[in-house]
């Protein structure tokens, strides 16, 4: 007793998630999920759909309840949404109506943080996501993309230490999403946060994570956990990368193969 040791980022423990637990409608989605992700590191969840890959974001966000199981944050047990974890979704969902600066900093705005230092912090973000120019747009004049960006860089204004993205890339054209894997990778750097970022891609996983979690079929436990062990700048292209492409690939078909079949006895029971 008594020896210090340093706290993962986050720590799912045991974490179990049934929708609608105890009605009839009581649909599993996560079972004995155990993952710790350290300070600073970037995890891709990659697994089939439907497998609880949201639903594992959603409760470290701790916008949801777990059934079973704990999750901590930085030693913390999560009970509920803190800036400190913060977010993003496939679509920007931004608000109309508001400016990019005031969306970029709607977070600190309702922290009481002063107008001054709001638009201090946005230039700041929207700098670092190339979008200084956009400032004073509204979203509707942005392309996805931007958009795309102005979410990461609202997220950034909160100062996450960890970034939770639910394939924040998923809606992007092929060269966009490059570009912006790119970006995150420079969020990453400079901020230190540790990210856990579901994807479906498994070349966006090779390209981005420093380890790779692969989940079963729903109710989705955790089949794997591969390390990417690739220097960075990565060409995906390189023999190494295609081995490890292959060797997700291999792991995640018998789960998606079991994910249809489920899926097929669902419908052929309606
Ligand atoms: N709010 C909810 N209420 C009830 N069931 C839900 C809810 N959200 C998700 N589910 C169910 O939980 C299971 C896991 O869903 P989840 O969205 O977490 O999977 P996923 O792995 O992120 O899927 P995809 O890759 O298709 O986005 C699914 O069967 C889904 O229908």
């Amino acid at each position: 007793m008594g020896i210090a040791m340093t706290s993962s980022a986050v720590s799912c423990r045991d974490v179990g998630k049934t929708w609608a637990a105890g009605s009839p409608r009581a649909h599993e989605a996560l079972r004995g999920v155990d993952l710790d992700v350290a300070p600073g590191e970037f995890v891709c969840l990659l697994g089939p759909s439907g497998c609880g890959k949201s639903t594992l974001l959603y409760l470290i966000a701790g916008l949801e309840k777990l059934t079973s199981g704990a999750i901590l944050a930085h030693g913390q047990t999560v009970n509920g949404p803190a800036p400190e974890r913060s977010l993003i979704f496939q679509e920007a969902a931004l608000l109309p109506w508001l400016s990019v600066w005031q969306n970029v900093t709607f977070g600190l705005s309702l922290h009481g943080v002063s107008t001054e230092e709001r638009r201090q912090v946005a230039r700041e973000v929207l700098a670092r996501a190339g979008l200084s120019e956009a400032f004073d747009k509204r979203p509707d004049e942005l392309s996805g993309g931007m958009r795309q960006r102005v979410s990461v860089a609202r997220a950034m204004a909160m100062r996450p230490r960890v970034l939770l993205m639910d394939e924040p890339f998923a809606a992007l054209d092929v060269q966009t999403r490059a570009k912006m894997q790119g970006f995150l990778l420079d969020v990453w750097h400079a901020t230190g946060a540790s990210v856990m970022f579901v994807t479906h891609h498994i070349d966006e996983a090779v390209a981005l994570a420093d380890r790779v979690a692969v989940f079963t079929a729903r109710p989705g436990r955790i089949k794997a956990v591969i390390d990417v062990d690739l220097p960075r700048p990565r060409d995906v292209e390189a023999p190494e990368a295609m081995a490890l492409r292959r060797e997700l690939t291999g792991l995640l078909r018998d789960e998606v193969d079991r994910a249809f079949a489920e899926q097929e006895a669902l419908t052929s029971a309606n």
